[in-house]
């Protein structure tokens, strides 16, 4: 008997599995069981939406059917083609046998959903490969694909083609054996010599990972059940934990995350361009012109998609420098892929080719330019594109705070500009904020869009503006950052604060990586300091705002962070990693007070957070007001994946949200009062606004804006 099942389960699935089960069991007639997917995907498990009503979750009837295809009296084979994810691989687990298609992939997702996996599969799993395997699949929630899954012994067989015709020849093949070897629930865990150590050790790991996440912690403790109680106790302890995490914020902030990560592939821009009805162009080829810090990530990100490439510096010196570490970033790329160097095939001219030549240009679908942040410089390559590229060509901008109008008015085609702004890492880091200016066709919007899925990122359509999004909130973090230093604070207590509330890396190990120059030289630019300040501007005083020259002198002393050995810490050498608070940079503060008649004083963290956070989250509010995202989902998610946002707290407009917006709006309030001359604490009137109107559910905020005078 065939029963087929759903992409993820809703009730009538898992109702249409029991009666099939039920039925096959009453008939005589059959003899084996087989459950399989509907349209090649076997399931996703269960349907994430519902846990927000769990106690009408239909997920709530998955474990008792786990259970009873078990302790089927007939032999039941799973045949896994897509992928058998979350509740759908604690089905199979409950099947007596499972064949997988060879290009199946199978994994325990929950925990990056804030869950654990709670059909019983942190009990059964353990049984079948052993714990150190099985922990690793709970606690990543990695998908695995089937080749590894037979060598972990979680399939029995692989399918080449045919998944379907396998799994009934297996199951025919197998009617009459025993099937109590087949049941997992019965199999003892497999001990290890050193169990108790290497859970202890376990713990420890993921606390380190997951630094403020609940549920890779659960999932270590769920696993523990099975190695140390039978069976039926582990699964209790299986569903104590799993209602724990379920009532958790984190689980709700995980499960937003993944929605609006899907969610933001639906873009629009207020001119009315949208998603479904733009055309993309096909990227076959491209171009990066600049191979620093970014271009050398970005080529090596294209030719990890198999786009080939053409990588272009300005001099000879430059392009060696830039083939060499392009290179060494791909072979190490090569080295963590299946199929290593030649699946990459970067040694081919036809796929990677470096000059100084721009006349290669000339027949590229799409290129992107990561030069010096210099307005007059990249106008300078636009117009040259402009004239060289074939009429087509899509010509992008990595800059990361620039007019994308105004570079492209150097152009005689600025529809086809467009801002794709990658992170640091570019072959890395999974966000590219895609910027479209007044010009900026649909079409090239949707390619964009495209590239950004064919590079594996998430790409987010934002509007023009300073900074964009990610930059433009990140300005305001900062600076509250570097005035609480010089109101008494230090920058290893700011950085706590913030990692303590799960940030990867506080503001100012932050800027020592990225280098304190970056900063700088656009400040100069921007005339805020240099040579171009008129003289007898006040130190701490721009346009009648407070202004902190501090980050200033510290270049002006050589300060660079990493890359010179010194920056708001102290590092073991220049191009060192390991930051340590420096005493030079503590007296240098204190001066710096005596200085200006700065009294310092005690700042306790709530007020750090709250300064840092809500400076920042007020930004956003500026900017769903102004039009620039479409919705605060798009923040979230440059937050969370440029921005090393702590995910289990779901992006910062959505923890705004759950902070309250009247708090937050009390708490900006409360500091702009006792600092008057800081815009950035001001509360945003959208902000006022949505308190005024009831604080509505973030889904609901966007239609609260005014749309009468967007700013594009
Ligand atoms: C107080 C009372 C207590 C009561 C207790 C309640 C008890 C409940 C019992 C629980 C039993 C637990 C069962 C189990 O352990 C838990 C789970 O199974 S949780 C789900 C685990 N699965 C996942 O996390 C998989 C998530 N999906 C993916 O990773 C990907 O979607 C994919 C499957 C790899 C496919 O990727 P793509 O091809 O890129 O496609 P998309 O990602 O764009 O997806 C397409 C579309 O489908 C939506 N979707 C996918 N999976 C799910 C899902 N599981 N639930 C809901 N929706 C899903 C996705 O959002 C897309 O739609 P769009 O958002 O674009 O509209
Ligand atoms: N570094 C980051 O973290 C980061 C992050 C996002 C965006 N950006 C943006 O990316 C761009 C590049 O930044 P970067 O950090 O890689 O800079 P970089 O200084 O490391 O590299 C710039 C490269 O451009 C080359 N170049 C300069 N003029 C050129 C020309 N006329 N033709 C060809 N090549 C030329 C230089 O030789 C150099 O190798 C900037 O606009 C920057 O704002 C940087």
């Amino acid at each position: 008997m065939v029963i087929e099942s759903l992409f993820y389960f809703s009730l009538a699935v898992l109702q249409a599995l029991e009666d099939g089960l039920k039925k096959a069991d009453a008939d005589p007639s059959v003899k084996a069981v087989m459950i399989c997917g509907e349209n090649g995907k076997f399931s996703a498990g269960a349907d994430i939406r519902g846990f927000s009503a769990p106690q009408s979750h239909p997920g709530i009837g998955l474990a008792p059917i786990v259970s009873l295809i078990e302790s089927s009296e007939k032999p039941v084979v799973a045949a896994i083609e897509g992928v058998a994810l979350g509740g759908g691989l604690e089905v199979a687990l409950g099947c007596h046998y499972r064949v997988a298609h060879v290009k199946a992939r199978m994994g325990l997702p929950e925990v990056t959903i804030g869950l654990l996996p709670g059909a019983e599969g942190t009990q059964r799993l353990p049984r079948l490969i052993g714990v150190p395997a099985a922990l690793d699949m709970i606690t990543t929630g990695k998908h695995i694909p089937a080749t590894e899954a037979l060598k972990l012994g979680l399939v029995d067989e692989i399918a080449e083609e045919n998944t379907i015709e396998a799994a009934i020849r297996l199951a025919n093949k197998v009617i009459g054996q025993p099937l109590a070897p087949r049941r997992l629930s019965l199999k003892p865990v497999p001990t290890l010599p050193n169990m108790e150590a290497f859970l202890r050790e376990a713990l420890v790991k993921v606390k380190k990972q997951a630094r403020g996440c609940l549920a890779p912690e659960l999932c270590v403790q769920a696993v523990r059940a099975a190695s140390e109680r039978p069976f039926a106790e582990g699964l209790r302890r299986e569903r104590e934990l799993f209602r724990l995490l379920l009532s958790s914020g984190q689980a709700r902030a995980l499960q937003y995350a993944f929605f609006a990560e899907r969610a933001v592939r639906r873009w629009a821009t207020p001119a009315g361009a949208s998603w479904s009805s733009a055309n993309a162009q096909p990227v076959r080829s491209a171009a990066v012109i600049g191979l620093g810090t970014m271009g050398r990530g970005i080529v090596t990100s294209l030719v990890k998609a198999n786009i080939p490439v053409v990588a272009l510096e300005q001099d000879l010196e430059n392009l060696k420098k830039g083939r060499k570490a392009v290179m060494l970033l791909l072979e190490r790329e090569a080295m963590k892929m299946e199929g290593g160097a030649q699946r990459l095939d970067f040694h081919n001219p036809a796929r990677l080719q470096f000059t100084v030549d721009f006349d290669l240009l000339r027949d590229v679908d799409l290129v992107i330019e990561a030069v010096f942040e210099n307005m007059a410089l990249k106008k300078e390559i636009f117009h040259k594109l402009s004239k060289i590229c074939k009429p087509g060509a899509l010509l992008c901008t990595n800059t990361s705070a620039l007019n994308i109008n105004e570079i492209a008015s150097a152009t005689s085609r600025p529809q086809q500009v467009i801002g794709t702004h990658f992170f640091s890492p570019a072959h890395v880091m999974r966000l590219l904020e895609i910027i479209y200016g007044s010009h900026t066709s649909p079409s090239a919007i949707a390619t964009a869009m495209q590239l950004a899925k064919a590079l594996n990122k998430i790409g987010v359509v934002v509007g023009n503006c300073f900074g964009f999004v990610g930059n433009r909130m990140m300005f305001p973090y900062v600076q509250q950052a570097v005035f609480l230093l010089e109101e008494g604070s230090r920058p290893e207590a700011v950085d706590e604060v913030l990692e303590d509330f799960g940030f990867k890396i506080g503001p100012f190990r932050m800027s020592d990586l990225a280098g304190l120059d970056v900063g700088w030289r656009s400040r100069q630019g921007q005339g805020l300091t240099g040579p171009s300040l008129p003289a007898g501007t006040p130190a701490r005083q721009r346009h009648g705002q407070r202004y902190s020259p501090l980050p200033d002198l510290l270049c002006e002393h050589g300060r660079f962070g990493q890359k010179t050995g010194h920056g708001w810490y102290l590092y073991e050498k220049a191009g060192g990693r390991t930051a340590t608070p420096d005493p030079w940079l503590h007296n240098f503060l204190a001066r710096y007070r005596d200085t200006h008649g700065i009294k310092a004083r005690a700042i306790d963290q709530e007020e750090i957070l709250e300064r840092c956070l809500f400076a920042l989250i007020n930004e956003g509010f500026a900017i769903l007001a102004e039009g620039i995202a479409s919705g605060p989902e798009h923040l979230d998610v440059i937050y969370i994946n440029g921005y090393g946002w702590p995910r289990h707290r779901g992006g910062p407009m959505f923890y705004a949200s759950t902070v309250g917006l009247p708090r937050v709006l009390a708490k900006l309030e409360q500091y702009s009062e006792v600092h008057p001359d800081v815009p950035g604490l001001r509360p945003n009137a959208f902000l006022r606004k949505l308190v005024a109107v009831g604080s509505p559910p973030l889904q609901e905020w966007m239609s609260y804006v005014s749309w009468q005078s967007p700013k594009l």
